[in-house]
């Protein structure tokens, strides 16, 4: 069966607009979990613009399902990592300026810092999986440096022009048949939506995806349960036709 992870950074970004205590993220992974959620994912970015540490904290005590911690491979967020002990680490690339996480990381550039940050953080019994684009150069990468899951970057999918959609797909739907060839776990997610879930959400060997904006985008008009329920049932229509 197919995974959601509800990724709901963006319920903190609401609160931190206003610096209230409210919305709360730990609530509404509680709401998530009890909607169908298999997964909550949260992003400590470097600058706090969302997720607080102590978020993450309280995190790792209320959620009943798995937790996936997405940081940058920095000491200070491999620091936080193994002390809040998520199930997964997912490493991302970060830059302070951008308005969201634009690419992949480069497990090819970065091999020194990324390999270190791997194996600290399974050997804190962390389970590590690598945000990367969909390139066989890089899921080759990843697999050599010993992560045991990747996630896909669907954010040049999510954005194209329909015309382009296909292409996009067609490597995805490659990257996920390497990744599923060298025995990885192959995850996906970054700007899935209702109306562009299902192609990637079919693709046979995706073990998971993980969603946030759309998600919190939706939850303004129809509630946050409602929310999670439409996008894991949008899924699952995709995977097995009802
Ligand atoms: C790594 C990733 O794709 C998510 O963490 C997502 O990016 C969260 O939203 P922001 O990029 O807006 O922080
Ligand atoms: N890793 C991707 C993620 O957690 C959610 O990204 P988005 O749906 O908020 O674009």
């Amino acid at each position: 069966m197919i995974e959601l992870g509800v990724n709901i950074d963006h319920v903190a970004t609401l609160r931190q607009q206003r610096g209230t205590d409210y919305p709360d993220p730990i609530r509404a992974a509680q709401v998530a979990e009890d909607a169908g959620a298999d997964l909550i994912t949260l992003h400590l970015r470097e600058d706090r613009r969302h997720i607080q540490d102590a978020d993450v904290f309280a995190m790792r005590k209320a959620i009943r399902t798995r937790m996936n911690l997405e940081c940058a491979v920095t000491p200070e967020m491999l620091e936080i990592a193994c002390r809040a002990e998520p199930d997964d680490v997912c490493l991302v690339p970060e830059r302070r300026e951008e308005l969201t996480t634009e690419g992949g990381l480069d497990v090819i550039t970065h091999e020194q810092s990324v390999r270190a940050a791997i194996e600290r953080l399974q050997q804190a019994g962390i389970r590590v999986s690598l945000f990367i684009d969909p390139d066989a150069q890089q899921i080759r990468q990843a697999h050599a440096l010993g992560a045991t899951v990747v996630e896909l970057h669907t954010g040049a999918y999510a954005e194209a022009a329909m015309a382009d959609q296909p292409a996009h797909l067609e490597r995805l739907r490659e990257a996920v048949a390497v990744g599923v060839g060298l025995g990885l776990r192959v995850n996906a997610g970054h700007g899935l939506h209702y109306d562009n879930v299902a192609p990637v959400a079919s693709m046979p060997g995706i073990a998971e995806l993980n969603i946030g904006h759309a998600i919190v985008a939706r939850a303004v008009f129809d509630g946050f349960e409602t929310a999670v329920r439409d996008m894991k049932a949008c899924m699952i229509r995709a995977v097995y036709g009802k």
